[in-house]
């Protein structure tokens, strides 16, 4: 049986998903959640056991689900959140707790590279984009500030999804797309970037420590007797390059194409298109990172969607059902309040100091179901201000294909198509990304000349884009399309929070 495995580690827990490439079928699925260390200096951390311990809770409870033996498995690969710092010492151990793409503690760092690389120009001209709060290289200056002992102990830098593909294989490598968020990444060569390298750290000890990169059609090894033991899968089963979850997504969405707009709402909200070629924006906020079929993700990030809703449902104690019940009975526009949703600083627009305000209220509109409303419509209104830049850039969303947690809400996805001014629709398969890694695990393993023996190995560009035929359905069902009078309502509200946002923010250009 054709049985690979996507592992999926997101902010707020690990997913997997159990796929079967014969019967084109998805036969289980598992989750378990991660904790996450924070404090109000931007501080945002995990543990990287904590990643382990969710991926094998997870990967059981898929393997339960699938009703399947682990030992049937073929290969599998794992996508990660972006960016995070996992520093390991010679003996593989990890120094420290994770900083993830959302810690904001390292933004001075952040201004002190972008300085050294000559600004924003500067940053482009080495790297092809501009490095900011969040990607992995100011953590690494900080480590080299604040830590120093435990920086001579630095043998590898390993983002996130790099770190559970060392758990499972022990080897210790990169992938391009993945890399590209490092900040050390030139995205046009695809290779690190000497001299940003340098400016953190000129002793060798950084450039030392960059693992070999590997291309995404790329099988890294096989499970390891430890990760086999505690999956229950067999020491020949293959592992696969994986990826970042974003450029996973990517997969797991039919993104693999140019013409496709994906947008997630996740911890964060991201927004990305595939591109043939590099992507080298007029604005320094588009990302033109690598993805991980081996072309290229233009991507908007911004750092404040679930993050910041779960922070408003926390604050009332409500669960999901009532959380949407107050998005339901609120009215557009919130009574007129109007919220800055920064509770972690912002990528884009370029604010990792910010922090969250609201506005307008009385004591009329000062309700639970307005600050729920108020809350989802400025994370949303943040996304509207990423597409506007990719529309800018000549980017065309014909259709959305929204994913994570938040498009599950028939209410938010109304409002997507509203302020975006665009239908959107989500996929039958909502773990997006563990799917693109499921995906890109029978992409490589089908690439080598091994796994069906006698036949020639198909051109890699057909065999992903067969892959994603099989098993990326649209959830018709799911298809919302704009409301002309809410989305003209909407145009005038997104005008009012731009205005607001250049009130508060006037010193940086927006
Ligand atoms: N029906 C829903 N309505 C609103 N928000 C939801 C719904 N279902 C899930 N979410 C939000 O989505 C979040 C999880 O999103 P997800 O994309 O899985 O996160 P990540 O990949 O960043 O870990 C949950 O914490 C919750 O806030
Ligand atoms: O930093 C970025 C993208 O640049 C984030 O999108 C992370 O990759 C985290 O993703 P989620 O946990 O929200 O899926």
């Amino acid at each position: 049986m054709p049985l690979y495995a996507g592992i999926d580690c997101g902010t707020q827990g690990t997913k997997v998903v159990i796929i079967d490439t014969e019967q084109g079928a998805t036969l289980g699925e598992g989750s378990a959640p991660h904790e996450m260390i924070s404090n109000s200096n931007g501080r945002r951390e995990q543990d990287a056991q904590w990643w382990i311990d969710a991926l094998c809770l997870a990967f059981g409870r898929a393997v339960k689900a699938a009703g399947i033996s682990p030992a049937d498995i073929a290969a599998m690969a794992v996508s990660g959140q972006q960016h995070g710092f996992v520093a390991l010492d010679k003996e593989g151990r990890v120094l420290r707790a994770v900083k993830l793409w959302c810690d904001t503690e390292t933004a001075e760092e952040n201004d002190r590279l972008l300085a050294l690389l000559g600004g924003v120009k500067g940053s482009i001209e080495h790297l092809g984009l501009m490095v900011a709060t969040g990607y992995t290289a100011s953590k690494i200056l900080w480590l080299k500030t604040h830590h120093p002992a435990l920086w001579q102990r630095l043998e590898t830098v390993l983002l996130p999804h790099d770190y559970l593909n060392f758990w499972l294989t022990g080897n210790r490598v990169a992938e391009y797309g993945d890399a590209s968020g490092s900040g050390l990444f030139d995205v046009r060569r695809r290779c690190w970037d000497r001299h940003t390298v340098e400016l953190i750290d000129d002793s060798g000890r950084l450039w030392n420590a960059l693992p070999p990169l590997v291309s995404a059609d790329s099988l890294i090894g096989t499970v390891c007797p430890a990760a086999a033991e505690r999956l229950g899968v067999n020491v020949t089963t293959r592992v696969a390059s994986g990826g970042g979850d974003n450029m996973m997504g990517a997969i797991g969405t039919g993104n693999t194409r140019p013409g496709r707009v994906t947008m997630s709402l996740g911890t964060s909200g991201t927004l990305f298109a595939y591109s043939d070629t590099p992507v080298i924006s007029d604005s320094a906020m588009i990302a033109g990172f690598c993805s991980s079929n081996n072309g290229w993700l233009p991507l908007i990030c911004t750092m404040n969607v679930t993050s910041a809703t779960s922070a408003v449902q926390k604050l009332f104690k409500q669960d999901l059902v009532r959380f949407n019940q107050a998005l339901e009975q609120s009215e557009i526009g919130a009574g007129g309040i109007l919220m800055l949703p920064f509770f972690n600083g912002e990528r884009v627009p370029a604010l990792p100091y910010a922090k969250a305000s609201l506005h307008n209220m009385d004591t009329d509109n000062f309700t639970e179901d307005n600050l729920c409303r108020a809350v989802v419509e400025s994370a949303t209104f943040g996304l509207r201000y990423g597409l506007d830049l990719f529309r800018s850039q000549g980017i065309v969303a014909t259709e959305i294909r929204l994913i994570g947690g938040g498009s599950k809400s028939r209410h938010w996805r109304q409002m997507v198509a509203d302020i975006m001014d665009c239908p959107v629709v989500c996929l039958r398969q909502n773990e997006t990304a563990a799917l693109g890694a499921a995906i890109q695990a029978a992409w490589c393993d089908g690439l080598q000349p091994v796994a069906t023996p006698g036949e020639p190995v198909p051109a890699a560009s057909d065999l992903l884009s067969a892959l994603c035929e099989k098993f990326v359905q649209l959830d018709e069902s799911t298809l919302t399309r704009p409301i002309p009078r809410q989305q003209q309502r909407y145009t005038d509200l997104y005008a009012n929070y731009l205005a607001l946002l250049n009130k508060e923010y006037a010193q940086v250009a927006l």
